[in-house]
Formats: structure tokens, sequence, C-alpha cells
């Protein structure tokens, strides 16, 4: 069966993934897009042979849309993900599942009423093998019991649009997720402290800035955020257990002498960073959809988790940078809470 996919939004990843899905990933047709610009929505649906539709709900309610894709801007998520679930279709939502914690909440309380998982966000690095292999080495019990997580997140440059929030909201929110999902344990509380900042940044960013939260079960975590650290984009992450340390893999890189120098290139844009991992999700998750089953990534659970922790983050930062607690609400049965 080839599951047929609607798109919501042709931007930037939008258009990444409709080459995805059109080129890498087997038994998936793009064959519905919409965007506001609809001139974007008719030259993409052209270009790949799809239909471009008016809106969101003509979209979801088209006849030969299976699952649904929602790459628009984040604050049109919500509306999208449950016109989705009304229609009881599932939905591949990019991050952030919404941009308010209540529209989270909405989100999973309509699953819930529908009775089965139909959502999926897009936190990608769940899919990257070096995060796979970490995953593996911490749940083989190899370095015992986690006590601390170090962490980097770095980008070489962001636009002028980026502001100080984003930090948590854009950049942090992926190792929130991973994090989450490595240690299998919550984030309840998150403190923001800012160091001397770079003079190559606009003036409103506070950039570096360092995040540290703490897990349930008491494990530290410190991440620095440096999104314009000018020499590449480098993502760390050193888990120290009981008995030994566990070190996310840099990427697969000739190593290079000459000159009386050694050293390998620093891969430069995210989308090369975790271009096989966005492979790997969207293959398992047309495979999920075929299958007819629940979807087996993060839950619209872990996209509210994700808003709830990165809300405390961005309220530490701007009070004064004491640490916040979480507020989470209880877990529904339907995500793994008491029945
Ligand atoms: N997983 C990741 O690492 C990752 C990376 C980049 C972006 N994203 C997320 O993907 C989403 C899109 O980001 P982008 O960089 O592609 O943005 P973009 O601005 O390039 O593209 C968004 C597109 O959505 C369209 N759009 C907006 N509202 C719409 C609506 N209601 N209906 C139909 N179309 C609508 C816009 O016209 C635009 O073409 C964001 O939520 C962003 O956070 C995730
Ligand atoms: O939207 C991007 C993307 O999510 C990247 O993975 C992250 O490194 C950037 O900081 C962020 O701005």
């Amino acid at each position: 069966m080839t599951v047929r996919v609607g798109v919501i939004g042709a931007g930037m990843i939008g258009q990444d993934h409709i080459r995805r899905l059109t080129d890498v990933v087997a038994g998936a047709q793009v064959t519905a897009v919409t965007d506001i610009d609809s001139g974007r929505a008719a030259e993409t649906a052209v270009r790949v042979g799809a239909r471009a539709l008016p809106d969101g709900p003509a979209l979801i309610a088209a006849d030969d849309v299976d699952a649904v894709l929602v790459t628009s801007w984040g604050p049109t998520h919500a509306e999208h993900v449950l016109n989705a679930i009304a229609a009881g279709k599932p939905v591949l939502c990019e991050k952030p599942l919404a941009t308010t914690a209540e529209d989270c909440l909405r989100i999973v309380d309509a699953e819930c009423s529908y009775g089965r998982r139909l959502v999926q966000v897009g936190f990608m690095r769940r899919y990257d093998a070096g995060y796979r292999q970490l995953k593996g080495v911490l749940d083989g019990g190899t370095i015992g019991t986690p006590l601390m997580v170090h962490c980097a997140h770095r980008n070489p440059t962001v636009p002028d649009a980026y502001h100080s929030a984003m930090a948590a909201q854009d950049t942090a929110v992926h190792e929130i997720d991973v994090l989450r999902w490595l240690l299998g344990d919550e984030i309840v509380s998150a403190q923001v402290i800012t160091p001397r900042a770079t003079s190559r940044r606009f003036e409103h960013l506070k950039d570096p800035q360092i995040m540290l939260f703490e897990t349930a079960q008491g494990v530290r975590i410190d991440l620095e955020v440096f999104v314009n650290c000018q020499y590449g984009y480098d993502i760390q992450c050193e888990t120290v257990g009981e008995t030994g340390l566990a070190r996310l893999p840099d990427p697969a890189a000739v190593g290079i002498r000459t000159a009386g120098q050694h050293g390998s290139a620093v891969l430069q844009d995210w989308k090369d960073r975790f271009g096989d991992a966005f492979d790997t999700e969207f293959r398992e998750w047309i495979a999920s959809v075929e299958a007819g089953g629940e979807p087996t990534g993060p839950s619209a659970w872990d996209g509210y988790a994700a808003t709830v922790i990165t809300d405390a983050t961005v309220r530490s930062l701007e009070s004064g940078q004491q640490p916040v607690t979480v507020d989470m609400k209880p877990r529904p049965a339907l995500h793994g809470g008491p029945a």
C-alpha cells in the first residue's frame, strides 16, 4: 500500500520533507499540498504531481489524503492537528506541537477522547544513529545509573529575527526532548544563566546561555546554547554514570593531515547533521501508518512536556535567572499514566 500524504506548509522544512517523501522514503506519495501562499502551494504541487488545495481543512478532509504532515508556522499547528484528530487521520507535526501549553493539552485531550494515538511530533533526534547508540549504552547499564549530563548545542550564526527566548523554544527544545527520552526521566526544574555575551551577535540577543535542568530522579543536566559560535554546527552530549561515561559520537568525517596539521571538517548546518535522522523518522512514521498502528515516535504528551519545560526555561531567563519549577498536569492513561 502507498501512504498518501497531504502537506500543510510548503516552506523551508516542508519542501525538504516533500522531497524526502517523494525521493527517499519508499511507500509514500505526496498527493496534496496547501500553503497560505497559494502560488507556492501550486508550484510545489505541479512539481511533485500532487493537488494544490485551498487550506488545511480542505486538505485534511480530502479522500486521497491518508495522513497529514504539518510544516506550517508554529502558532498554526494546534488548529491543523486538532482537525486531523477530528478526522481520525494520523498526523506528523513539526515541532512545536503548539506554542502554548494550553493548546498542547487540548490536543492531548482530543486524542484521549478519540481513544487512540494519532499524533507524532517532529523531534528527529530520537532517530539519529548516534543518539540511538547512546541510549543503547544507557539502557544496557554499561555506565551504571546516570548522574549528570553535559551538553552543548552550537549554531555558527543566527539571523536578526532570532530572539533570546528562541534559545529555549527553537534550539534547546531538541535537547529537552531527547534527554527526557534518553534518560527515561522527567525534567522537573529549569534555570538559565547568561555568561559574558559574545560580541558577534545582534545586540538584542542573550548569547550564549547556560541552561540547568534537574530531573525527577535527581540527574543534573547542563546545556550550553551558543548560537553564534562561528565555527560550525556542533552538538555534544556526555552522560556521566556511577561507573563510567558515555559520549554522543561526532558525525563521521575524514581525518586530514597536511602542512604539519591534522584535523577534520566541522559540519555547518543542522540539515546535514540530522538529514539521516529525518529520513529514518519519516521511514518509521510511514511504516506505522501503513501498518495501521499507533505512531511509535514522540507523542502529543512529549510535545506538551517540551512546551511546558521550554516555558519554564524562558521564565527563568526573563525573571532573574532563578530556578523555575516545571508544572505539568498528570499524565493520562493513553500516554502511560495511571489507568
Ligand atoms: N525539526 C527541526 O529541526 C525543525 C527545523 C526547522 C523548522 N522546524 C519547524 O517547522 C515549522 C516550519 O518551519 P520553516 O522553517 O519551514 O518555516 P517557513 O516559514 O519556511 O515555512 C512555513 C510555511 O508555512 C506556510 N503557512 C503558514 N501558516 C500556514 C497555514 N495556516 N496553512 C498553510 N500554510 C501555512 C507559510 O506560508 C510558509 O510557506 C516550524 O514550526 C519550525 O519550528 C523544525
Ligand atoms: O530551527 C533550528 C533547528 O531546530 C536546529 O536544529 C537548531 O540547531 C537551531 O538552533 C534552530 O534554530
